[in-house]
């Protein structure tokens, strides 16, 4: 029997295998709008036969975006079109799920394949970058951010629970705060972006003020019985990572007692001078001890592409769901090859049934 093919349960969901695709930016709307794009990209990973399909990075406000040209969940119009999404996904077998974030200081950016910096201010497309303090990231980031008030604070909070309520509204089934990769949240717990002296700054009870937070004003709105989870960078191969690993596990732990049902497991990406020791799943040792340390499930992503390797992550107990994405880029039907290869009963119908009963029949004995 496979792990990876076990179905999952969190609150009252339940997913049909160990299979997620994580969220990956497409840089394809317009106004923050879903599009056909979006449309054909989601409905042809969830009937690949993922478990969990997780939208993109979806802001929770214009100046909240990577690029112009990312999806935004801050109007009625843009729930509409999600919903769409929400509803494809779900048709299809997958269990529908959404990122909401900001992306702080790394926003107003072009798109990766169009130079992946900062927007000229000069640009009619530029906007005011905010962040914890007034550090830039750096390299192709060089924009200094305003260092945000608490009025600013209070606001963005505000906006990420007024997008979780959309989200609810839009069918999603499993929410997502984006905490890491060096946006706006993970810059608050990040000693390289955050140089505050107020309570939002100091130590890690400081720093993860504004996570806490913010969870707080989700939860107040995502219903009980649907997992809220968070994508949380808990390391930066930055030389210090037993101290931010021990940091992150006290604040995950902190977040786990304000109703957070389960971490996806990432890198911090505050520094472009990290040292990443990019590898098949090597991110999956350091998310086995946060699920060993806290005691919520845990997801990873990075270089896990491998069905036998993935389901050896499930069955050592070391993750609880497998974040498959960008080989999902190249090939929608992975979890079709994985069934195959981990030899599971009637692998066809890991597919829908309009392509399972062709695959299964006419097949050599
Ligand atoms: C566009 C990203 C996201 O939405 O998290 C991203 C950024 C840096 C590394 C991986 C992913």
């Amino acid at each position: 029997m496979s792990a990876l093919f076990t179905p999952f349960t969190l609150k009252d969901v339940t997913l049909r295998n160990r299979i997620a695709v994580p969220p990956m930016c497409q840089y394809s709307a317009v106004d923050g709008l879903a599009n056909d794009w979006h449309l054909a990209h989601y409905t042809s990973l969830a009937r690949g036969g993922a478990g969990l399909v997780i939208v993109e990075a979806t802001a929770v406000s214009p100046e909240g975006r990577i690029s112009p040209a990312c999806l935004g969940l801050w109007n009625d119009e843009q729930a509409a079109e999600l919903a769409r999404i929400a509803a494809a996904i779900k048709a299809a077998g997958a269990v529908p799920g959404i990122q909401i974030a900001h992306a702080g200081r790394k926003a107003n950016a072009n798109k990766p394949w169009e130079g992946d910096d900062h927007i000229a201010q000069d640009d009619p497309r530029s906007w005011e970058t905010l962040s914890p303090s007034a550090i830039a990231f750096g390299h192709h980031l060089d924009r200094v951010p305003r260092a945000m008030t608490h009025e600013d604070i209070a606001h963005v909070q505000a906006d990420f629970a007024a997008a979780a309520r959309r989200a609810k509204e839009a069918g999603f089934e499993w929410l997502e705060l984006h905490f890491a990769h060096g946006y706006l949240a993970q810059s608050f717990f990040s000693v390289h972006a955050n140089r505050r002296e107020d309570e939002y700054g100091g130590d890690w009870r400081g720093r993860g003020r504004f996570l806490l937070e913010t969870l707080d004003a989700v939860r107040t709105v995502w219903p009980a019985r649907l997992p809220l989870t968070a994508r949380f960078g808990v390391i930066e191969y930055d030389g210090r990572d037993e101290d931010t690993l021990q940091e992150a596990i006290a604040l995950t732990k902190a977040m786990a007692d304000k109703g957070l049902d389960m971490l996806n497991v990432s890198i911090g990406f505050s520094t472009p001078d990290a040292a990443i020791p990019w590898g098949p799943a090597f991110l999956a040792p350091v998310a086995g001890r946060v699920r060993q340390e806290t005691g919520l499930p845990v997801a990873a992503s990075w270089g896990i592409d491998n069905p036998h390797s993935a389901d050896a992550t499930v069955a050592d107990g070391v993750l609880d769901l497998v974040m498959i994405g960008r080989v999902h880029l190249a090939n929608p039907h992975w979890s079709y090859q994985a069934a195959l290869s981990l030899g599971i009963d009637r692998p066809s119908w890991v597919l829908p049934a309009p392509y399972a009963h062709w695959l299964e029949r006419y097949r050599p004995n």
